[in-house]
């Protein structure tokens, strides 16, 4: 399944698929603006695929060139809004950014000027898994460099060396990036820890044993110093994070954020793309340098 989400109207179809029968979908945006509708159209798309032709192994979303991931990715990130009836199916993996290796360098630097967050470095930011795709194109002086800007962009991102974009399977697809969020679908979840800025949910949260730090940074954009003293960056954006905290019993909770939603869950799976191995904080986002 693939949907051109940037255009007026996405298609749920498949062109090629011969047992395909009458199952094109398409739906108007509202707007126009794929963060502003597709929260409810694109949704709504693959439920009706689903309640027509059952369930999916697996849904690929391919946006187009210009797309920011962050809000389609916090959408399609099981929340309480969307964990009832066939929403309950629907959980993000991860998210793959393709960079082409002939042209990613000069695309990132050109990004970098726009408000130092262009197109580019916003999506290489919010990836889980990058492919360096054309890599028989350039030298391998050229791909260190192109590697080394976007290991600077997203340190936790593992990437890969791709012609064709030929890789195996089992680096992109079922690597449960945004593990945790799993357990909202227990009965055992406890309601509030899957919080954005628009919820008036922080007394909730307060008890999580970061929150303190990522209030300030997620959502008033401080920098915590350490101290009374907080340096205020109107400009500071938190992209995606993950971190892995230990407390002092030993305990550990695993941190999942896209922009200022944030999830902490007790660590159950060990083996998440990104997580780090002892406790430390991983921040990807603008205006963090010495943060
Ligand atoms: N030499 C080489 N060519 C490639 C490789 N991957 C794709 N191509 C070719 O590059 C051309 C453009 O393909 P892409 O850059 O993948 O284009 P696209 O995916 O439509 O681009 P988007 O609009 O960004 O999605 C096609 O002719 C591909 O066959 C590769 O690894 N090596």
């Amino acid at each position: 399944m693939e949907q051109n989400i940037e255009a007026k109207a996405i298609n749920v179809s498949s062109h090629e698929d011969p047992m395909a029968e009458k199952s094109e979908e398409f739906l108007e945006l509202a707007n126009g603006c794929l963060c502003c509708s597709i929260k409810d159209a694109g949704i709504a798309a693959i439920e009706k695929l689903m309640e027509r032709k059952g369930a999916f192994d697996h849904i690929i979303l391919e946006t187009t060139g210009l797309a920011d991931p962050g809000p389609i990715a916090s959408m399609f990130w099981l929340n309480e809004e969307y964990s009832a009836g066939l929403r309950k199916q629907i959980s993000l993996d991860g998210v793959v950014c393709v960079v082409d290796a002939a042209f990613g360098q000069q695309q990132m630097e050109e990004d970098h000027s726009i408000d130092g967050i262009g197109e580019s470095l916003r999506q290489i930011a919010c990836s889980d898994v990058i492919l360096l795709n054309k890599v028989d194109l350039v030298s391998n002086d050229k791909l260190a460099v192109t590697e080394e800007m976007i290991h600077k962009v997203n340190p936790s991102a593992p990437i890969h060396r791709t012609i064709q974009a030929n890789i195996d399977l089992v680096h992109i697809m079922n690597i449960d990036a945004y593990a945790g969020v799993k357990q909202l679908q227990n009965d055992t979840f406890k309601p509030h820890q899957l919080c954005d800025a628009s919820d008036d949910c922080h007394d909730h949260i307060c008890q999580s044993p970061a929150t303190h730090y990522e209030l300030q940074l997620l959502w008033r954009h401080d920098k915590p110093t350490g101290g009374d003293h907080k340096d205020h960056n109107p400009s500071l954006r938190v992209l995606r994070c993950k971190g892995l905290f230990v407390l002092e019993t030993g305990e550990e909770f695993m941190l999942q954020g896209v922009q200022n939603m944030y999830e902490m869950t007790p660590v159950e799976a060990r083996d998440v793309v990104g997580i780090p191995d002892s406790g430390k904080l991983v921040l990807i986002g603008k205006g963090l340098d010495d943060t």
